[in-house]
Order: structure tokens, then C-alpha cells, then sequence
């Protein structure tokens, strides 16, 4: 007899559903996309912390940890992007596959671009958020002095300024932050996603 045969219960890969039953949670990804400054970053954190006091697993992926390590060699040319979108997608699908709520914080500027973010993680599991506050407003905040420094040439390809931003064609949900308070846009997220978490027995 083969010894694999001696403990079938064990001869099996643990699967997503065994690590969601694990964490009481379901794996998704939270596709934010919009301008520098429209506030992927803030709505992250803010969500994050939201779902975290409601006992939900997450995981940011942003800039700051994402350009400054794994893509440190990417700019910001059209190839980069892509490149720099694809591995960031191929990370998050391993998240999700953990039962983790992944949450994504890039402009991902283009419908192609968010698409193949969307193809590699599976629709399913994709939620794509549009921070839609107009570019004047991201523009005047200039969080981190990028926006003067694009208009004076200093830095080419700015989204925006002198690289497109397409508009979502079909987003699940669209935040204005020039419009919408925090707490609102954190409210109304929660009220979105949290259905979709918790979809099972817990
Ligand atoms: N040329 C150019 N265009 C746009 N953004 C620039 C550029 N150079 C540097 N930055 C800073 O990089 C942040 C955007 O990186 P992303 O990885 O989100 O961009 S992308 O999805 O690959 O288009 C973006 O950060 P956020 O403000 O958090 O969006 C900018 O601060
Ligand atoms: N209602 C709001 N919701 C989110 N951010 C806001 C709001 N009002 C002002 N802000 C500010 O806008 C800026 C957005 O920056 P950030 O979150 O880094 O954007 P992004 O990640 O899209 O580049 C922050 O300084 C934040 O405090």
C-alpha cells in the first residue's frame, strides 16, 4: 500500500474556503482608481480601520509599499504602468485567495489597465471604486507638490496633466471627495462591501 493512502483526510490541499472558514470572511478585492490626491490613500485607511473594528481581515497595497519595494525598478511610462498594475493585481489575487479583503490604492489609469487588474483576480471577486473628485481639486490640494511641479515640466507623463486618466466606464461605486465628507464616504463604502464579506455563517 502506498503510505499517502494511509491518511486520506490529509491528502489535500488546503483550499480558499478552508482559509475563509478560518477568518469567518470572505476574500475581496476593493479596486480603488482616480487622480493623485482624489483620496484613494485616505479612503483606504479610513475603510481599513472601519472593517478592521468589525473584526475584518484587510491588506493595503499602495505606493508606499508597493513602488518603494516590488516595482522600485517601474515609472511611469505606459509599459510601466501596466507592469506596474499587473504584479500588483498577481499579489492581490494571493491575498484574496487567502480569504483577505485586499484593498488597492493606484490611479490605474486607463479602462485597459483596470480591466486586466480585474481579469487576473477574477470578477468575482472585484469590486472597482472610482474616486471621481475633479482634477481642480486634486490640483489645488497638491498633497505632495507634484501637481506644480508637473505643470512647470519637471515631471513628464503626470496623470492628469500630461498623461490620461480615463473614466471608469462602469465602476461599482463612485466616491467624490470634494463633495462627500469622510465619514459619508466611509459609511456608504461599508454598507457596500460589508454585505459581501460577512455573506456566510459567522
Ligand atoms: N508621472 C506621474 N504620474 C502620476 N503619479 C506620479 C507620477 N510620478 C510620481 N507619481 C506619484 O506616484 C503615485 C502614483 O503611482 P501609481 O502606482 O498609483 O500609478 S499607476 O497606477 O501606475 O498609474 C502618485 O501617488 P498618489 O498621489 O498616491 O496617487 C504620485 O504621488
Ligand atoms: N472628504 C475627503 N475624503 C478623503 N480625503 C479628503 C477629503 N477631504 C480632503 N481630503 C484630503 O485629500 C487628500 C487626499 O490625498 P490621498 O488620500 O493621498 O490621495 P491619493 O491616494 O488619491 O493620492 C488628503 O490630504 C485628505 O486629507
Amino acid at each position: 500500500m502506498e503510505e499517502r493512502h494511509i491518511y486520506p483526510i490529509f491528502d489535500r490541499m488546503l483550499q480558499r474556503s478552508d482559509r475563509e472558514n478560518l477568518l469567518k470572511q470572505k476574500g475581496l478585492m476593493l479596486w480603488f482608481t482616480g487622480l493623485s490626491g482624489s483620496g484613494k490613500s485616505t479612503l483606504a485607511i479610513a475603510l481599513e480601520r472601519e472593517l478592521y473594528q468589525n473584526g475584518i481581515l484587510c491588506r493595503i497595497l499602495d505606493g508606499d509599499n508597493i513602488r518603494s519595494g516590488i516595482n522600485n525598478n517601474l515609472g511611469f511610462s505606459e509599459a510601466d504602468r501596466i507592469e506596474n498594475i499587473r504584479r500588483i493585481a498577481e499579489v492581490s489575487k494571493l491575498f484574496v485567495d487567502c480569504g483577505i479583503v485586499t484593498i488597492a490604492a493606484f490611479i490605474s489609469p486607463t479602462n485597459e489597465i483596470r480591466q486586466m487588474a480585474a481579469d487576473i483576480i477574477g470578477k468575482d471577486d472585484f469590486m472597482e471604486i472610482y474616486v471621481s473628485t475633479p482634477l481642480e481639486v486634486c490640483e489645488q490640494r497638491d498633497v505632495k507638490g507634484l501637481y506644480k511641479k508637473a505643470r512647470k515640466g519637471e515631471i513628464k507623463d503626470f496623470t492628469g496633466i500630461s498623461s490620461p486618466f480615463e473614466i471608469p466606464e462602469q465602476p461599482d461605486l463612485t466616491i467624490d471627495t470634494s463633495t462627500q465628507s469622510l465619514e459619508e464616504s466611509v459609511a456608504i463604502l461599508k454598507k457596500t462591501v460589508f454585505p459581501r464579506i460577512v455573506s456566510f455563517n459567522i
